[in-house]
């Protein structure tokens, strides 16, 4: 009867949760824009603020967030209305460094990029593979730019080099005039440093770059600074002081612009009718340099899709945290209903409000508010100005204790208490009823790195986990709150869906497990072969695969990416989700607080064993769950014919069913199998095996008993 009632549960969930899939697939929305049309419809574009955010020069090589930097400061857009700021929450004189390096080339860059309307603007990605001949081939014959683009590529040699060198010294550079700041100052202890990089004064030039601020807030040890939400607040009002532009983009440090044109094409949907009610617009995260067919299932290329593209049709895709579009004005609480209020009064959260009511909601600087009562009432920050201006007001806004007693990160701005601040801060933004678009462009948008090895796509797994579960137990949960918020149904629906990843890891782990129990206890869950009733979970399983595999070639991927992301998602539900959720369990019971880990961004790979493709592990115990089911099943399948004389005729004890559970489950988990007997960082370490070990043999006790 157990194994009955646990597979009947677990199906039961399944099956709830293949519904919530359905509603978020059921009708796709694609969207076409037309960029050459906006210059025309609107010839005076508006500002758009750019923040990269990065925060440690080992995790993130600097050279990966320059480029990102030089492509942001080279898109398609007027110069003189764009301006970038960078926040370094490594506070790391050597990224410093190489931001002030690269705005030296970003002089001969932007105007080179413009100039021959180069595709791809950052510089690493533009000149790979290419030895010493331009493949633009549109100007191959020129000899002009014959003549550019080998410059371009000394230049940038130079640049490369410069870095490195810096790199590999224990202080990158002398730590005198602009670099003085950074003298004995601790990563988690230091003042705010805000520096000015670049600062445009001509407009109407082909030479122009944006303006480029590098900003680091302030740290303390015993202040609480909310990773990278913290660190997009900061960017937010430091921006709002400087150049308050009504559109923010933001990205991560290694998710270089690859669509030069993506600020017209956004443009197109902010600007564009009848998408005032439009909070963000969301680019799909797409990965370069990535191994084929996905071995970490970290690549989502179908999942953005699939479920992407339909949960556009309802309310709109969700805020990703990199390659997104936002309104200044939406981040800042504004409510749709506010808007028709906006030229006249500035109102928030449906009420009109006064300077000291802002005072109290966006803190206690005079600069900042007055920007923020233009930003909401829909102006156009007065450009161009002088940045040097507003230094001061920029610290004093980057500051930690700036946001006491505001309401930055609970009720406007990135929002705090999730590791997950993306999701939380979209979720927010859908809940005061505002919809949002996801835009697949050809060529993609933004390209970014997904992490690839075990240990490193599995901790990426766990973080969001963690910041999914505390999310749907908060207070803004889509659960929570139906009567009181403007989420729509089905957008709640989908909204579960990705909440509920921590959640999933328990059904997950039991019903992988149930087939082991079943042949260790000669029990069952299944119907017998030569009942009939077998035809209906094997009609189940073999259409629900055939399915996905469908949706997988469809779209041109192959065979294998589909099995590969079947298999990790098995994986990843199993341990990276269930550790997600236990950590959540423990910050619940004020064990531990849950905390944001940095993915390890560099691409290049470590020596020339190097199997891209080949799953990796480490010590973590991100491991042991997988391990534990590997050799649960190991065991019982090596103790079948040990105990059972027929086990093939089903007459009794095991069924067929459930021994090709537990193999497709070994399939599923094939490499942790391997990696039992393998060595170095392909094997599991022999302290994984012990603990696994031990929690197996508790559960053959309790099988037994
Ligand atoms: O204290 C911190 C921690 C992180 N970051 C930045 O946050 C970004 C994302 O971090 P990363 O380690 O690359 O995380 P990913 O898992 O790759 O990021 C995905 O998931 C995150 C939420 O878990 C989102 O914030 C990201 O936008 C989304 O791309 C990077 O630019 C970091 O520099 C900070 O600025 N401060
Ligand atoms: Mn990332």
């Amino acid at each position: 009867m157990f194994p009955w009632l646990l597979a009947f549960s677990c199906e039961s969930w399944f099956t709830l949760y293949w519904g919530i899939i359905v509603n978020c697939k059921w009708n796709p929305v694609d969207f076409k824009t037309y960029p050459e049309n906006v210059d025309k419809r609107f010839p005076d574009l508006p500002n758009v603020d750019m923040f990269v955010t990065t925060a440690d020069p080992v995790l993130e090589p600097p050279i990966i967030t320059v480029n990102t930097i030089l492509s942001l400061l080279a898109v398609d857009y007027p110069a003189e209305k764009l301006a970038c700021y960078v926040s370094d929450d490594g506070c790391s004189p050597l990224t410093f460094y190489s931001v002030v390096e690269a705005s030296k080339f970003a002089k001969l860059w932007v105007p080179f990029c413009k100039k021959y309307n180069i595709q791809v603007r950052a510089p690493f990605r533009y000149f790979l593979g290419d030895s010493d001949q331009p493949s633009n081939a549109n100007y191959k014959a020129n000899s002009e730019f014959q003549q550019d683009w080998l410059k371009m590529k000394a230049e940038y040699e130079v640049l490369t080099r410069k870095i490195e060198e810096a790199a590999r010294k224990p202080i990158p550079c002398d730590l005198t005039g602009e670099f003085a700041d950074f003298s004995d100052v601790e990563r988690r202890n230091h003042s705010t440093i805000v520096k000015i990089i670049l600062e445009h004064k001509e407009i109407n030039s082909d030479h122009v770059v944006p303006d480029l601020v590098y900003v680091s807030r302030e740290k303390r040890p015993k202040q609480p600074h909310n990773y990278k939400a913290g660190a997009m607040n900061v960017l937010g009002r430091v921006s709002g002081v400087m150049t308050n532009a009504p559109f923010m983009l933001n990205v991560d440090c290694d998710m270089f612009v690859n669509n030069p044109q993506v600020v017209r094409h956004a443009m197109c949907q902010l600007l564009g009718c009848p998408s005032e009610e439009i909070a963000f617009v969301q680019y799909p995260q797409v990965f370069y340099g990535s191994p084929r067919d996905d071995p970490y299932g970290n690549q989502f290329v179908a999942v953005f899709h699939y479920i992407g593209r339909g949960i556009t049709g309802t309310q709109g895709y969700f805020y990703a945290g990199t390659g997104c579009f936002h309104r200044r004005k939406v981040i800042y609480g504004l409510w749709p209903d506010d808007v028709d209020e906006a030229p006249k009064h500035t109102s928030i959260n449906g009420k009109l409000v006064d300077e000291t009511a802002l005072r109290k909601e966006f803190g206690n600087c005079e600069e900042f508010i007055n920007s923020a009562a233009q930003a909401l009432k829909g102006k156009q920050g007065a450009f161009p100005k002088n940045l040097s201006n507003s230094l001061e007001a920029a610290c004093e806004v980057a500051s930690c204790n700036y946001e006491h007693g505001t309401s930055w990160g609970t009720k406007l701005g990135w929002i705090y208490g999730s590791t997950a601040e993306d999701l939380h801060t979209g979720l927010v933004i859908h809940n005061k009823g505002w919809n949002s678009t996801l835009h697949a462009l050809e060529p993609p948008a933004f390209m970014g790195c997904a992490p690839s090895g075990g240990p490193e796509a599995m901790t990426q797994q766990k973080r969001w986990a963690t910041g999914l579960s505390e999310i749907l137990i908060g207070k803004n949960s889509p659960i929570f709150s139906t009567m009181t918020t403007n989420l729509q149904f089905r957008m709640r629906l989908a909204y579960l869906w990705i909440l509920l990843w921590g959640l999933r890891s328990v059904p997950e782990l039991l019903y992988a497990t149930l087939p082991a129990y079943c042949i260790l206890t000669n029990s069952r869950f299944l119907p017998k072969v030569e009942e009939g009733a077998i035809w209906i979970p094997i009609a189940i399983f073999v259409t629900y695969n055939l399915h996905n595999l469908r949706e997988y070639l469809k779209i041109g991927l192959s065979v294998r990416a589909w099995w590969n992301n079947m298999r990790m998602g098995r994986i990843a539900a199993t341990s990276a989700f269930l550790l997600g959720l236990f950590s959540v369990i423990l910050k619940l019971l004020g064990i531990s607080e849950t905390v944001f880990e940095v993915t390890q961004k560099d691409q290049s790979s470590d020596g020339d064993d190097n199997n891209p493709t080949k799953f990796t592990f480490n010590k973590s115990a991100l491991f042991v769950p997988g391990t534990t089911l590997v050799l649960l099943h190991l065991i019982s399948l090596l103790a079948l014919p040990l105990r059972l004389q027929s086990p093939f005729r089903g007459v009794q004890g095991v069924g067929l069913g459930e021994l090709f559970c537990s193999l497709w489950v070994m399939l599923c988990f094939r490499p942790f199998l391997t990696g039992l007997f393998e060595k170095g960082k392909y094997g599991i370490p022999s302290s994984t095996i012990f603990k696994s070990a031990a929690l197996a043999t508790l559960f053959i006790h309790f099988c037994r008993s």
